[in-house]
This record gives C-alpha cells, structure tokens and sequence, in this order.
C-alpha cells in the first residue's frame, strides 16, 4: 500500500436510526488515500448501513460525513463516477451479455476522464483482471454465483474508482476466485491510487488484505488498528504445543516466550515438535465484541 495523508473519508459522529432502533450510535473514523480498510462486526451491526451512507444511497440520522471532499447526500455525477460500488446483491437484466454489458457502464465513465484517471477501464483488460475471459459473451442468466459476483467486482471497477467500496465481495467465491481476488485488490492498493474499504465476516481475509481492520458493533466502532494492534488491545492467549519423552501436551498462555523458556529449563532437549500459535484475528475479535457487548449490558442494568 502507498498511503498518504490525504483523508478521503472522514467520518464523525455518524448516526443512523431506523424508526425507533438505533442501528449507529456514534460512529468515527477516517480513512487515508491508498488504505484498504476492513470493516467488520456480527450481523446486524450496521455495515452495510454505513457503507452505503458513504455510498449516498442511503441518507444518515445524524453526524458527519464526507467522501472525496464531498458530503455524499449532495454528490453529484462527477463525485459519483469516482466511486466503485459492490452492493451486497445486484441484478441486471439477465440477457445482457458480460461485455456489452461492461462496455455499456464503462461508457457513461469517460467523460468523467482527468489528466491523472483514464476512465472507463478497457473492457477486455478488464474482463481479464477479473478472470472473465472465457464467460466474455455470456448472457448474465448463464453465470454461476462466483462469476456473477466477479462480474459486480468488474462493474464497481470499471470507472477506475478513487475509493472502491465492496460489501462482501467474496460470498460464494471458490479458493481459487477468492485468491484472485485477494490478488486483484493487492494490486489495486499498492499502485496507490485506489482506497478500498470492505466488509467481509472471513478474519482470514481481512487479516491478509486491510492495512486497518475497523470493528463495529453496538452502533460505534470499538476498534481501529491493524491485526496486531487488535491482538495488543486485548491479552490475547497463544497456544503452545510440545512433545516430552513420546508424551504430546497442550497450553494456552499470554506469554508463550516465558513459558517455553521454563519448558526448556525444566526438560532441556527432551523438548520436541515444538509449535507455538499466535494469538488469533478470530479469538481478538471474539473478545472485543463480546467485551463491548458485556459494557453495553453493564451500562443498562
Ligand atoms: N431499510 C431498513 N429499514 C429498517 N431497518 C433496517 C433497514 N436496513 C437495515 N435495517 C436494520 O439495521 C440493522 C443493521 O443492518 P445492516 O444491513 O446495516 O447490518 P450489517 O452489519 O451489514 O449486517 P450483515 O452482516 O448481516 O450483512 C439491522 O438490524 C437491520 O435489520
């Protein structure tokens, strides 16, 4: 990733309420030119609500936000050809075929052109980074799940966005989908001109792609850091596995350098088949949505 200082997202004190449940209490954070960003929460938890708000498909409560410099409930079509959009579910009419259908929205992009942004994306470039290739003249009815959720990638893609929002664009990806697509938004990150921010409930994905994980839950975001940075705010457990005289045993401690020191102390070279297993993204986020919910509770009774 090529970060800089540039805030493309700002948000602060976002509020979203629907009827008489408040889905967004208080929701901060900013995001920098070039990051990708994970958002991540249980279900529910108001992710899709905040990404679309940022979208300008949906008008917020309260608060304050901003996308590129401008407030998304008054962008206009400039601002909005510089966004990518992957909803949840989107359907075309099924007839139209990949690549009309591609050259047809990348049409609307180029007279939104600068000196610095080509826009649209070459059709059959893009076709190809999406690894469309051999479904190029399909009818949409024809995809599978996985190559009509490409497809959605190719569409958020094809105005060659400056911020590229994704909610959950790998559901229903096979390995080998998903690693491309992991691939794909790698590449897209480190030539520095695309921000990307993605709601996924994989931990593994988000740990190998966000250079920031942010976690909502109980309408606020109530971490903000990289997979590391989460594991220091919580004391996570490692696990230690080891083999002494043909016996295997198992433990979970927070300290596993000091533990294995005493092992070897105590057992010398009868210590074998070592593995040491950091602290999981799984178990971290675990704790921290489990601890916001044990203070939510806490601030009812
Ligand atoms: N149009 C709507 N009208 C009323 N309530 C809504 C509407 N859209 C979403 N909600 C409610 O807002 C809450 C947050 O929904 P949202 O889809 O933003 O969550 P999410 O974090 O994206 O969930 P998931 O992980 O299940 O996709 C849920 O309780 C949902 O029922």
């Amino acid at each position: 990733m090529k970060r800089d200082s540039e805030v493309v997202l700002n948000v602060e004190g976002l509020r979203m309420r629907y009827g008489t449940n408040d889905v967004l209490r208080d929701v901060t954070f900013q995001v920098h030119r070039g990051e990708v960003v994970t958002l991540l929460g249980p279900n529910g938890a108001g992710k899709t609500t905040t990404i679309e708000i940022l979208e300008g498909f949906r008008m917020r409560s309260a608060g304050r936000v901003d996308v590129l410099g401008t407030d998304p409930a008054h962008g206009d079509e400039h601002w909005r050809a510089r966004l990518g959009v992957v909803l949840q579910s989107w359907r075309d009419h099924p007839k139209w075929r990949v690549r009309e259908l591609l050259a047809h929205q990348g049409f609307y992009y180029a007279c939104h052109s600068t000196e610095r942004i080509r826009r649209p994306w070459d059709t059959d470039d893009l076709i190809e980074l999406v690894g469309l290739s051999d479904h190029s003249g399909k009818q949409l009815r024809m995809l599978s799940g996985g190559q009509r959720r490409r497809l959605d990638v190719a569409i958020g893609l094809v105005g060659r966005p400056e911020v590229l929002f994704l909610d959950e664009p790998t559901a229903g990806f096979d390995p080998q989908a998903r690693h491309d697509f992991h691939t794909l938004v790698r590449d897209l990150a480190s030539a520095g001109e695309t921000t990307i921010m993605l709601t996924t409930h994989d931990l593994p994905e988000a740990e190998k792609l966000a250079d920031r994980i942010l976690i909502l839950n109980g309408g606020r975001i109530v971490a903000d850091g990289t997979a590391e940075q989460l594991a220091e705010q919580i004391v996570g457990e490692d696990e230690v596995r080891w083999t002494v005289h043909g016996e295997r045993h198992q433990r979970s401690t927070p300290d596993s350098t000091g533990f294995v020191f005493d092992l070897f102390k105590r057992h010398g070279e009868a210590v074998s088949n070592l593995e040491i297993r950091a602290s999981s993204l799984e178990n971290t986020y675990l704790s921290l949505v489990h601890s916001a919910e044990s203070d939510r509770e806490e601030a009812v009774r």
